[in-house]
C-alpha cells in the first residue's frame, strides 16, 4: 500500500508484484481482474524480456478490465553498459500500444516517483465521474437529461439554479 499525492489529491494504492515465471501464470492471471493500473516491464539488458512483453500484454487483453490502464516500462536502466534494448525500441512499442513509456532504475531511484504519479494520474482520469461527486463538484448532465428537462412541464425555460 502505498499513498501518493496527485492534482492535490491524496489517493491510497495497492500494488501487487505479479511473478513472471511461466509455473506461476495460473495465478497472476488472476491478479489482472480487479486491477486499474497494469505496469508492463521489461529488462533494458535483457531482449528475451522484452521480447516477452507481446505475450503479458496479450495476458492483459485477455483478462484484465477494459478500462485498464496500462505503461510500459523499461527498467534497470542504470545498466547501460549492458543495454540490450534500445530506447527508441522501447518508445516504438509503447507508440503501438498506445501506452506511455519511462526506463527506470530501481536501484538509481530513476522515474519511479514519475511512473508511478502517472498510471495513478490515468486511473484517476478514467475514472473522472467518480472523482468529481468525491471532490463534490457537479456532475454534467447527459443528453438523456437535458431532453428530459426539455420535455417537462416545468420545461427548458424554468431557470435552474443547479444540475445536482
Ligand atoms: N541493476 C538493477 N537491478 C535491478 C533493478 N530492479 C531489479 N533489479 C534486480 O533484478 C533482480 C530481479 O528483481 P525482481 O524484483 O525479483 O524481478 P521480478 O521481475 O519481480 O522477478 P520475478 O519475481 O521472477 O517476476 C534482483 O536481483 C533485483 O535486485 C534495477 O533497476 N537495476
Amino acid at each position: 500500500m502505498k499513498t501518493i499525492e496527485v492534482d492535490g489529491i491524496k489517493v491510497r494504492i495497492q500494488i501487487w508484484d505479479t511473478a513472471g515465471q511461466e509455473r506461476y501464470q495460473t495465478i497472476t492471471k488472476q491478479y489482472y481482474r480487479r486491477a486499474q493500473g497494469i505496469f508492463l516491464v521489461y529488462d533494458i539488458s535483457s531482449e528475451r524480456s522484452y521480447q516477452h512483453i507481446v505475450k503479458w500484454a496479450s495476458d492483459v487483453d485477455e483478462y484484465a478490465p477494459d478500462g485498464v490502464q496500462k505503461i510500459l516500462i523499461g527498467n534497470k536502466a542504470d545498466e547501460e553498459h549492458k543495454r540490450q534494448v534500445p530506447k527508441e525500441q522501447g518508445l516504438q512499442l509503447a507508440r503501438e500500444y498506445g501506452m506511455d513509456f519511462y526506463e527506470t532504475s530501481a536501484c538509481s531511484n530513476l522515474n519511479i516517483k514519475e511512473s508511478f504519479t502517472r498510471l495513478t494520474e490515468l486511473v484517476l482520469q478514467a475514472h473522472r465521474k467518480e472523482l468529481d461527486e468525491l471532490r463534490g463538484l457537479p456532475r454534467a448532465p447527459t443528453l438523456a437529461q437535458l431532453e428530459e428537462d426539455e420535455s417537462s412541464p416545468w420545461g427548458a425555460n424554468t431557470p435552474k439554479t443547479c444540475w445536482c
